[in-house]
């Protein structure tokens, strides 16, 4: 018989799984597999940056003071008495009316203060020297990228805990970081319940589907920063489900299952947590769709008993396994972004429980519009490939209407919030 669910709120759902957090290791990799990897150190400047002052253009290093008067009609002219490039030091200093030609990223000779473009000058030769002749003034200080213009040494640029982009990566290399600290992956276990289940290459027979929900999951455990083992699919039998869940438990940080979870007669999760000993959290959740998102505790870890129903899957993974995966790769913010957004639709349902609906944000002249995608079902697919945010409706009696004030979590969004 059906056992009765008491539904708790979301907030309260965190905090339990929360106790059973663990904080991440670092590893060390190469700089080259940082990408997407999340920083266990903080980075800090160790020089300046530009390290000295430089030329950003193909020119002419020369003394501002010397081409004060210049116009077209007073032409001066500046003896020219070296030339580097990116990577060479002048070893002569200019006197009064010389210039040194410079190419872009060469330090800038001592003594001068300003670049000469190439194309605005005109050479000439006389007596075997090359001169230019130059038809304008410029400020002392013009053209040149200083030291320490864009970087300061000793400043702390990166805090632990920050997804690498390729930006990160140029920090990283120009501070000669070729190995990184980065913490270490989480390794989420995903198997699929139930003998309704395919592989994705079978083929199809009466009354089954193929299990689309256990790559669904690895992709946002990877999307999340996490490391996914996809163990596959399981029949619906308690003993088979019970020594697979067993097993795997000590090879990952949490282990999802999706399917088993309901009321029914093969949903047989909650049998076997009673028969793993475990310590259920939660079984029925304030929300929709995913409100029979269950979380169980096994000797410290974390156990997830996601629904079957692919949409419900996915909304539980994003509420709670997402967080946890941030925490663990030391984000600050590990929860999604909230954002406020206009509802470009009506939505009349009501619900006692919050709703998480999937959408698509849209801008609309500078206002941020979201808008319901596919159907708002739980045992759908097709919403979940269209959409970039989830809706959050609170619960309760009354309908939305189009213009409301929402609020909307980001799924695609990589700084992330503080809470929900
Ligand atoms: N009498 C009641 N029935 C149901 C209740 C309830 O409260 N009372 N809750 C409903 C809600 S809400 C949900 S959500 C589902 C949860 O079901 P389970 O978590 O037990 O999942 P299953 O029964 O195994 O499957 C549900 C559905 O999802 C399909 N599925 C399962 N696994 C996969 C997979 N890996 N890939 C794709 N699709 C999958 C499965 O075929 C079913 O159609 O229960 C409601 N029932
Ligand atoms: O637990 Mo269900 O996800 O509301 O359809
Ligand atoms: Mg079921």
């Amino acid at each position: 018989m059906a056992s009765f669910r008491k539904p708790i709120h979301i907030e309260t759902v965190i905090e339990k799984i929360w106790k059973y957090r663990k904080s991440g290791e670092n590893e060390t990799v190469g700089l080259k597999d940082t990408l997407g990897r999340f920083l266990g150190e903080d980075i800090i400047a160790t020089t300046d940056i530009p390290r000295f002052n430089k030329s950003p253009y193909d020119g002419f290093a020369l003394r501002a003071i010397d081409i004060k008067e210049a116009t077209s009609d007073n032409i001066v002219e500046l003896m020219v008495i070296d030339c580097i490039g990116a990577g060479m030091i002048s070893e002569k200093r200019v006197q009064p009316f010389e210039a040194i030609r410079i190419m872009t990223g060469a330090q800038l000779p001592d003594g001068c203060d300003a670049v000469m473009m190439l194309e605005l000058v005109k050479e000439i030769t006389k007596d075997g020297a090359v001169y230019i002749q130059v038809k304008k003034s410029l400020k002392q200080g013009e053209n040149i990228s200083f030291k320490g213009e864009d970087i300061v040494n000793g400043k702390k640029l990166l805090e632990a805990g920050i997804k690498v982009n390729p930006g990160i990566q140029s920090i990283l290399a120009t501070f000669g970081y070729s190995q990184v600290e980065v913490k270490r992956q989480p390794v989420i276990g995903v198997f699929a319940t139930g003998s309704e289940l395919l592989d994705v290459e079978d083929h199809l027979a009466p009354g089954k589907i193929r299990n689309s929900n256990s790559y669904m999951l690895c992709g946002q455990i990877e999307r999340s920063g996490g490391k996914a083992i996809h163990y596959g699919l399981i029949p619906d039998s308690l003993e088979k489900v019970y020594h697979s869940i067993n097993r795997a438990i000590e090879e990952v940080d949490i282990l999802v299952t999706t399917g088993g979870v309901s009321v029914g007669d093969f949903d047989y999760m909650p049998i076997i947590y009673e028969k793993l000993h475990a310590n259920v959290l939660c079984n029925k959740i304030a929300m929709r769709p995913g409100s029979v998102t269950t979380v169980a505790e096994v000797n410290g870890k974390l156990l997830f008993g996601l629904s079957g129903n692919p949409s419900a899957c996915y909304v539980g993974f994003e509420l709670f396994l997402r967080p946890l995966i941030r925490d663990m790769l030391g984000s600050k913010k590990p929860f999604a972004k909230k954002v406020k957004a206009v509802l470009g639709t009506d939505f009349p349902k009501v619900n006692p429980f919050t709703r998480f609906v999937r959408s698509k944000l849209y801008f609309q002249n500078t206002k941020l519009i979201v808008k319901p995608i596919g159907l708002d079902k739980s045992g759908v697919i097709y919403s979940l490939a269209l959409a970039d945010c989830l809706l959050v409706l609170p619960g309760g009696s009354r309908g939305f209407q189009a213009g409301m004030e929402v609020d909307v979590l980001l799924l695609e969004d990589q700084e992330g919030g503080e809470k929900y």
